[in-house]
């Protein structure tokens, strides 16, 4: 039983506070971690509390509307969610629940190619739910060094449904969790990365010997094994090439990589430090979003992930020019807490914020939320 005795949650750390209660250590750790000393995974977070919202009265904001599009696909509001690998260890729907949960409250939920759900069977998932529209279903992807094999997930992306590729472009080595080193993470026997058939169980649930200095998580060892570090822009057109459905990149942080993905013709750009764990020290997203922005000149949607626990951070990213925000953490939590009810109501809470903040700050509708709404920090940096 992982749901709390109370379930009177009131905010998005309550979520996180009945996992680290209840959840097991491999995987809370795993969930949790950030990079090396989890600099960045904290200043995504408080890099939104410096900034200021400037709020203006006397509008009337008796209705709010909060629906918006990402990719030209209407979707309720402007909160999504991220893609995290292996949420089986979760709660045992994992990655369904999470599809479903998205789809009751219509919004884009993007799937980890490192799934311990297939593809298939997450587009399957959400069929039952008789609803007007099917929200939207986007695949994260690597690049793999089989490049067989990343072709034919895409094409099993589209063939299921899925209506956007996010490439992933800043794991090109998994950066130093250290408790995922201490605690040797392990994918449980049970599970498998589902879209490699077994392959995955067999390599990441594959004990090491190697010493902690090698980064001997499964998982680290288990990624060397599988993505290319050779990658560069010129893949990213490769993907371009053998898909027929919008390819976004998801990892930007500065403006030169903004310019050189819309050169290579990107549909959208996910500006993520991966929720902290890849590059330490790198900066917190919504410190850079407005550089990214600024470069992109509105060629193509910007969204953000990254620390966005609270309707006034989704406020103070619109206001900074993204498109939408995704969560990444929060949805674990809530997955672990009660399944797809969990995840669905741990979004109406967020989304619950964030139509007051609009309310409190005088805009009816999404395209009122203005630069002008928000005061950045005097030094908006680590
Ligand atoms: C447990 C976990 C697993 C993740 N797995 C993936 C993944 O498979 N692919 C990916 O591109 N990003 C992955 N991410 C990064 C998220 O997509 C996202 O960038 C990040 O979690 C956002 O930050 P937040 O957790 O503070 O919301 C993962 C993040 C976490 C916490
Ligand atoms: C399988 C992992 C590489 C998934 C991931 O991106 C992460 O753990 O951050």
């Amino acid at each position: 039983m992982t749901k709390a005795a109370q379930s009177a949650f009131v905010n998005l750390d309550d979520f996180e506070k009945n996992a680290y209660a209840t959840m097991d250590r491999n995987a809370l750790d795993y969930y949790r971690s950030g990079s090396q000393d989890m600099i960045t995974v904290r200043e995504n977070q408080r890099a939104f509390d410096r900034i200021i919202i400037r709020p203006r009265v006397l509008h009337d904001v008796s209705h709010i509307d909060m629906s918006t599009s990402v990719q030209s696909h209407q979707i309720s509001s402007p909160i999504c969610i991220a893609p995290t690998a292996m949420q089986r260890m979760a709660h045992p729907d994992g990655e369904c629940a999470t599809a479903r949960a998205s789809q009751r409250q219509n919004t884009c939920m993007v799937l980890s190619s490192w799934s311990t759900t297939s593809i298939e069977d997450v587009a399957q998932s959400t069929k039952s739910l008789a609803l007007e529209q099917e929200a939207p279903k986007w695949l994260q992807l690597y690049i793999y060094k089989d490049r067989e094999a990343t072709r034919r997930l895409i094409e099993r992306a589209q063939d299921s449904g899925f209506s956007a590729i996010a490439l992933t472009v800043d794991t090109p080595f998994l950066g130093r969790r250290l408790a995922d080193i201490r605690n040797r993470f392990r994918l449980p026997p049970h599970l498998t990365m589902a879209n490699f058939s077994d392959q995955g169980k067999s390599q990441v649930g594959k004990a090491s010997a190697s010493s902690a200095a090698d980064n001997a998580s499964g998982l680290a060892a288990y990624v060397a094994s599988q993505i290319d570090p050779t990658l560069s822009w010129k893949h990213v057109q490769w993907v371009k090439s053998v898909s027929r459905i919008p390819v976004l990149v998801k990892g930007i942080l500065t403006a030169e990589d903004a310019l050189l993905a819309v050169k290579a013709g990107v549909d959208g750009i996910i500006v993520s430090n991966h929720g902290g764990r890849q590059m330490d020290t790198a900066p917190a997203t919504i410190d850079v979003l407005e550089e990214v922005c600024r470069a992109v000149a509105g060629r193509v949607e910007v969204y953000l992930d990254g620390g966005v626990r609270r309707g006034t951070d989704v406020f103070k990213a619109l206001a900074l020019g993204a498109k939408a925000v995704f969560l990444g953490r929060p949805a674990l939590w809530a997955l672990h807490y009660n399944g797809e009810d969990g995840v669905v109501e741990m979004l109406d809470i967020i989304n619950e914020e964030f139509r007051l903040a609009m309310a409190l700050a005088g805009c009816v509708k999404v395209s009122d939320i203005k630069r002008e709404h928000v005061r950045m920090p005097a030094h908006a940096c680590l």
